[in-house]
């Protein structure tokens, strides 16, 4: 059995390190790739899956820790599931505050009743850089966009997403409600359960 309490996390995303750390509570210590290497790798993949077994891979190599990865978006139904595993990078690299600018623009004259979009998160555990069977769970959350941004909490696309079960936005929800009902959250109970943690 594989001594899971400390892991590597795939990821140079704060606000997924504060989330996943938040929910994993005391038992595992999540650490940053960031404290091993500041190079971020290319996400070549066309899937979420593919993208995130390949950070996860990433870091076991460099950190020689087991490692977990979150490769997550938005996927807009309107645009066909745009921009999915391109949502870090919809604005061509300029940060979440041109991605929700553009989305917001592409969106300008789509009414309320077709803007549903759904956040999706694969997480992705392997044992060392080689696994031949990673482990990889899968959430989504189900909401619509918003025609303005609001709310403070959150990151990335939250203050555009609308979350019918609370009326609100994702960046209204506090962080421990964001982190019950999240697409992320989802994803990391199942993790839970297949690595047997309460
Ligand atoms: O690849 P790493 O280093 O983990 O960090 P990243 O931010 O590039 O992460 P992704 O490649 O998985 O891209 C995820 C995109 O989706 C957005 N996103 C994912 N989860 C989100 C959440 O819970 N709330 C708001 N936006 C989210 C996020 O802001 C990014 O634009
Ligand atoms: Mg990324």
């Amino acid at each position: 059995m594989i001594d899971f309490t400390q892991l590597v996390l795939a990821s140079h995303n704060a606000g997924k390190l504060k989330e996943l750390q938040a929910m994993l509570g005391e038992s595992v210590h999540l650490r940053s790739i960031g404290e091993f290497s500041s190079v971020e790798p290319e996400e070549t993949g066309l899937s979420f899956v593919e993208n995130a077994i390949l950070k996860a891979r990433n870091a076991a190599r460099i950190s020689g820790l087991p490692a977990l990865a979150d490769d997550s978006g938005l996927a807009v139904d309107f645009l066909g599931g745009a921009p999915g595993i391109y949502s870090a990078r919809y604005a061509d690299g300029q940060g979440d505050a041109a991605n929700n600018a553009k989305l917001l623009d592409v969106l300008k004259d789509v009414p309320e009743a077709e803007r549903g979009a759904q956040f999706v998160c694969v997480l992705a555990l392997v044992r060392h850089a080689d696994d031949p069977l990673p482990i990889l769970c899968e959430g989504l959350w189900h909401g619509r966009i918003l025609t303005q941004a609001s709310g403070e909490h959150g990151f990335g696309y939250d203050p555009l997403f609308w979350v019918p079960e609370r009326n609100c936005s994702s960046a209204e929800l506090s962080p421990a409600e964001k982190n019950q009902l999240s697409h992320r959250a989802r994803a990391m109970d199942l993790l839970r359960q297949r690595l047997s943690l309460k």
